[in-house]
């Protein structure tokens, strides 16, 4: 690849500056010089091999530890910037406020050519450290900056071209810092700014986390950026005292980078705090004026509900209209429901926490947004639980005397979705109901809205339900006024969002704005607590007149084998099944009561179909057939050589040896013929 003229003058620079000892006037981004200047004066050596010492294993699980609501909120923002540069041969790299690299994905080709410069988590890269480089300079300079090829002050990190940017904390100061990294040949000018947007994403989650107690006021001089990733965002507690700004607030009231906002919301604005509370409450869907002391207009809008001036001061109390949420801290339970109330259908995330660790990874991070003012996002395969997990978390919430309200996307026809959510006003639409309807979101007012699988929803909806999640207000269908809407969203889906983003059929800003946290529940294959969900489950299916029913060894052996491609709802029916085949005087549920597709055999292909199943599953729970897997065996050569070492075994006795492979005689025949 040719050099280009930018490369030739750092290449200049560098010969001034390494080997001249000049720096006068080298043409450089002036960060840049800056930083080379700071590093020649602490003695950095430009020849340094650049591996440095990375930490250790537990120095790395200090640091994570360290920096853990960073690295929990920054990792769905991180997976969600690679998807958008995968395969430019880069990586996205998160390091904390001393410039160690808490986490990283990329490319993998990229990934391990950084990683012979050691750009990769334990390392440091701070200034003092590795010299001139995105990160390290980034925190130095508390600003975004970018580092090109031979920018670098060590010549073996020449390969890169890294963008980095600031994340803030809401105290305005650096909590850590976000960089793309790449091959220095592939520079790609917006970089930077996908670098700043992350950055700026993170700062507004970690904000909005920290002040979940608070009122928000969100702001901006220009009203289209109210709502937007671009709004100012001021802390307010319920006397009017500004507790925190957000760096575009600090900017946006002229607090210099890094400083704080205290003091009262009438020493910042020409209005008072309870006028601009009264005015709010008056009209919560439209953008209310404010000024600044020096006369700068902004235009504003209180998050969330809107609290009389009176309730501000009382918002610890849980009788309180809608701030009973503010009462219970966060991952507690509210603790009014009996814990475990399963049949009631009021079960907790607590009731869910059934041993299984990447489950119990979610409930902790929902449990962790509890009553704030966050959308939850839920992924997972159909009949992981899904809904169940969605009607926990409002269980287990302050506002569980809340409504929950369901509505499945994908079921409801494309012309209904509309009426069906935002309701309508009697005469409408021809075949309208003369009173109109409530929609659904409006029924979820004061609960918990839960949008199962969004990833479904109409592109045209999706604009539209974007704009009540930003201003939190309603139209129903031909009505010419807002009504305001307090919901908690929680939304679920069996995509993957992000890709859907990718492929055009999901709003990117809405995807912003229903991930505030994403958790994946695993599928039930992979679950390490089978048994005890199949206890659970066991519990409600069998009526409590009937006395105990237990189930099999060999049946529980065969079902933590079973991969269960539909999760736990199918394993709820083969309990469910299993439980009605029992006779009256049965209370062991064994291989003769499971469904036989359970096998993927045909109930009519065995002689003794009676005993087919039982056959299937004590031979699927013997597992008495150990294969050798050797590389390059095909899955057919490798079931052909399992069944003649059985059918050796037992001595040709073709009944024995379906029985111990799980598959009914009639298979096993099939299987032999194709042998021949
Ligand atoms: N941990 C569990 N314990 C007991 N029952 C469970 C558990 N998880 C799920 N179930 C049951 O499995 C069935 C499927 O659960 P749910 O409807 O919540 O799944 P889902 O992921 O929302 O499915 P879909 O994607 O198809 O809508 C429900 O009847 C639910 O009660």
């Amino acid at each position: 690849m040719a050099t280009t003229p930018h490369e030739l003058r750092v290449r200049e620079a560098r010969h001034q500056f390494f080997d001249r000892g000049e720096s006068a006037d080298i043409e450089l981004p002036q960060e840049v010089l800056r930083s080379w200047l700071r590093c020649r004066d602490s003695s950095v050596d430009y020849r340094d091999d650049g591996r440095g010492d990375p930490e250790g294993r537990s120095g790395l699980d200090l640091a994570r530890e360290r920096s853990q609501s960073l690295l929990s909120n920054a990792a769905g923002i991180m997976e969600h910037v690679f998807e958008q540069i995968r395969a430019s041969g880069s990586m996205v790299i998160l390091a904390d406020s001393q410039g160690m690299i808490l986490h990283s994905m990329g490319d993998p080709d990229f990934v391990s050519r950084a990683q012979r410069v050691a750009l990769q988590p334990g390392s440091s890269w701070s200034e003092s450290v590795r010299g001139t480089n995105a990160i390290g300079t980034t925190l130095v300079e508390a600003a975004p900056v970018e580092v090109n090829g031979a920018e670098h002050f060590l010549d073996r990190n020449g390969i890169l071209t890294c963008s980095a940017s600031p994340v803030f904390n809401p105290r305005g100061e650096i909590e850590g810092v976000l960089d793309i990294s790449g091959d220095y040949r592939g520079n790609q000018r917006h970089t930077l700014g996908l670098a700043r947007l992350a950055a700026q994403l993170l700062e507004k989650r970690l904000f909005e986390i920290e002040f979940a107690r608070e009122l928000l006021i969100a702001f901006h001089n220009r009203p289209e950026c109210v709502g937007g990733l671009q709004e100012g965002l001021l802390a307010v507690s319920p006397e009017g005292r500004v507790v925190g700004a957000n760096p575009v607030a600090r900017a946006l009231l002229g607090v210099k980078q890094g400083g704080m906002v205290c003091g009262e919301f009438g020493t910042l604005f020409r209005l008072p705090f309870g006028t601009f509370i009264d005015r709010c409450s008056r009209d919560v869907c439209s953008l209310q004026a404010l000024e600044l002391r020096g006369g700068e207009p902004l235009y504003a809008r209180i998050r969330g509900r809107v609290p009389t001036v009176g309730q501000a001061n009382s918002r610890s109390d849980a009788g309180g209209q809608g701030e009973a949420r503010s009462t219970s801290g966060a991952g507690e339970p509210a603790g009014r429901n009996p814990p475990c109330d399963r049949r009631s259908g009021r079960a907790t995330l607590e009731c869910l926490s059934t041993g299984d660790a990447r489950l119990q990874l979610a409930l902790d991070r929902a449990a962790r947004i509890m009553g704030k003012d966050i959308p939850l996002l839920i992924q997972g395969e159909s009949g992981v639980g899904k809904e169940l997990f969605a009607r926990a978390f409002h269980y287990s919430s302050p506002h569980q005397d809340g409504p929950f309200v369901a509505v499945n996307c994908a079921a409801i026809p494309e012309n209904l979705i509309e009426s069906e959510l935002f309701g309508y006003v009697g005469g409408a639409f021809t075949g309208a109901r003369r009173e109109g309807a409530v929609g659904k979101i409006q029924q979820a007012h004061g609960g918990t809205l839960f949008l199962d699988e969004i990833g479904d929803m109409p592109l045209a909806m999706q604009a539209r339900l974007l704009r009540v999640l930003q201003e939190r207000c309603v139209t129903p269908v031909g009505a010419q006024r807002n009504v305001p809407v307090d919901i908690t969203l929680v939304c679920a889906t069996h995509r993957v969002l992000r890709e859907s983003v990718r492929n055009g059929s999901f709003r990117e800003d809405l995807y912003y704005r229903v991930n505030g946290l994403t958790v994946t529940l695993p599928p039930l294959r992979d679950r390490s607590d089978i048994r005890s969900i199949v206890a659970i489950i066991l519990a409600s299916e069998v009526d409590p007149a009937r006395g105990e029913v237990t189930i099999s060894e060999q049946v529980l052996d065969f079902f933590e084998r079973y991969p269960w491609p539909g999760n736990v709802r199918q394993l709820q029916n083969v309990i469910r099944v299993a439980v009605a085949l029992l006779d009256d005087d049965e209370c062991e549920i064994l291989p003769l009561h499971l469904p036989e597709e359970l096998f993927g055999s045909d109930p009519m292909d065995d002689a003794e179909s009676g005993q087919a199943s039982a056959v299937a599953a004590s031979s699927l729970a013997a597992a008495a057939v150990p294969v050798q897997v050797a590389a390059g065996r095909s899955l057919d050569e490798i079931e052909l050589d399992a069944i003649s070492r059985v059918m050796l075994e037992e001595g040709g006795n073709v009944s024995a040896a379906a029985r111990r492979l799980g598959i009914s005689r009639n298979t096993l025949y099939r299987k032999i013929g194709r042998m021949k």
